[in-house]
């Protein structure tokens, strides 16, 4: 089975050039959506899509050349200043939308002249967090940052045994949830140094990075009726990428027995733009899971998520000092891993988060968990990378880091390629960290 369909031609060109350019994240096949409006001009919050190096304004768009039926609605929807409203309507509208987006796109579109007048260009654009996010859970989905960052926390018992039976997770915080471009003061908090008689409190000391992506539950469920794994993919309206910035010397002392609190409650930075389940359909990959592992429970496991549940993301960190800023270095990679290493789908999470009759709303958001990928080098987060400090991270200008310093930069970057597909991508993710305030 696949849900291949029209909108992923790899041959379709937009009318919007720059849409057509080969190493571009937002192609014509791609069509993410998101909430802007054009800085410092006093518009209100709308629904655009990324096409090119511009944003389609879908306000503008349903006042001057509405979509008919079902894209007309979803379309209406779209319009708002967050999208819980489209994201509540379902996979069917998401992708009536969608086609009729990618039909008036089209190079030789009859919408063309209208739509010309709808489009604002990305440079003059700012982004508001895509929906009111009611709940926020935060997973734990690669097994390779569980074992790494497990044996930091517990060196005897890294893996703890219930990893392969039950998708863990915690409650995260969405109030502190930001989008790409913010910046953020260094938490303070309690931490507890080795060999001291009681804890202290100030700055963190051992600031991090999370790379994850974050997975946006469309349509609800009422409470008391478990999402079956079968129909758990139509609840997820799309993807972006997530950074979890965690504050190790805060988590160590407080993650027992409770789990992590104040030490990931602080940020979370989101990137803009919601790459659809629709527009990742060509990526899909079988669930990696080595021969000799238990097979999930009933309710986890199915043939699909099995085959094709997982998705071909490749995933990038960049980081840039201060210093590296001033002297004109760009950012540096200091990671790459792909989300097709995780050890739970996002079906996998949809079905286990309901299995209790807990209900999800339109926007609640999961995150994935840290991506590390089985090497080193595929590391998504500081703690791994520079084993808690004994290898720090070199950057090109002469530094080295093993924890975030004030000044640092990290982007986040993700994209899909595979032959016969156009290639799509996310857009940064990029957060900034301040001096802890006095
Ligand atoms: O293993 C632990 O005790 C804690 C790990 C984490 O930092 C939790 C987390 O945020 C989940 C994740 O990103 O995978
Ligand atoms: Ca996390
Ligand atoms: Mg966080």
């Amino acid at each position: 089975m696949t849900g291949l369909n029209e909108t992923h031609d790899p041959a379709l060109r937009s009318w919007v050039a720059s849409a057509n350019e080969p190493a571009g994240d937002f192609p014509i096949q791609n069509l993410p959506f998101g909430i802007f409006r054009r800085r410092g001009a006093g518009e209100p919050w709308r629904g655009g899509v990324a096409i090119g190096n511009q944003v389609l304004d879908l306000a503008a768009v349903a006042r001057i050349a509405p979509f008919e039926g079902m894209a007309g609605r979803a379309l209406q929807s779209a319009s708002a200043d967050r999208l819980n409203g489209l994201m509540a309507l379902g996979p069917a509208a998401w992708s009536q939308l969608r086609l009729a987006l990618s039909r008036a796109l089209r190079q030789g579109a009859k919408e063309q002249p209208l739509l010309e007048n709808c489009l604002v260009p990305q440079a003059q654009a700012e982004h508001e967090v895509p929906a009111l996010v009611g709940d926020y859970t935060d997973f734990y989905t690669s097994i390779h940052h569980a074992t790494n960052i497990g044996r930091q926390f517990r060196p005897d018992n890294p893996l703890l045994p219930n990893y392969k039976w039950v998708p863990i997770g915690y409650h995260g915080r969405s109030s502190s949830l930001g989008i790409s471009g913010e910046a953020f003061a260094r938490p303070q908090g309690q931490t507890m140094a080795p060999g001291a008689a009681r804890p202290a409190v100030g700055p963190s000391r051992r600031l991090d990075i999370e790379l994850e992506l974050g997975i946006w539950i469309g349509a609800g469920n009422a409470r008391g009726e478990p999402i079956p794994i079968d129909r758990a993919e139509e609840h997820v309206f799309g993807i972006s990428l997530l950074n979890d910035w965690s504050a190790r010397d805060i988590q160590a002392w407080e993650y027992q027995p409770l789990g992590p609190f104040l030490s990931k409650s602080f940020a979370t930075t989101l990137s803009p733009w919601i790459v659809t389940l629709e527009a990742l359909e060509p990526f899909r990959a079988p669930l990696e899971r080595p021969d000799g592992d238990p097979s999930p429970l009933q309710y986890l496991d199915s043939p699909q998520v099995r085959s094709r549940g997982a998705f071909d993301i490749a995933l990038q960190v960049e980081l840039q000092t201060a210093r590296m800023g001033q002297a004109g270095i760009p950012a540096a990679s200091i990671s790459t891993t792909n989300y097709r290493h995780a050890y739970w789908t996002a079906a996998q999470l949809v079905a286990h988060h309901t299995v209790n009759g807990c209900n999800l709303r339109p926007g609640d958001l999961f995150g994935s968990g840290t991506l590390s990928g089985p090497t080193l080098a595929q590391a998504a987060a500081l703690i791994e990378l520079t084993e808690a400090g004994k290898h720090p991270v070199q950057l090109p200008g002469g530094e080295t880091r093993t924890w975030l310093e004030d000044g640092d930069t990290v982007t986040l970057r993700g994209r899909c390629e595979r032959a016969g597909a156009a290639r799509i991508g996310f857009g940064p993710c990029t957060g900034t960290v301040l001096p802890a305030r006095g």
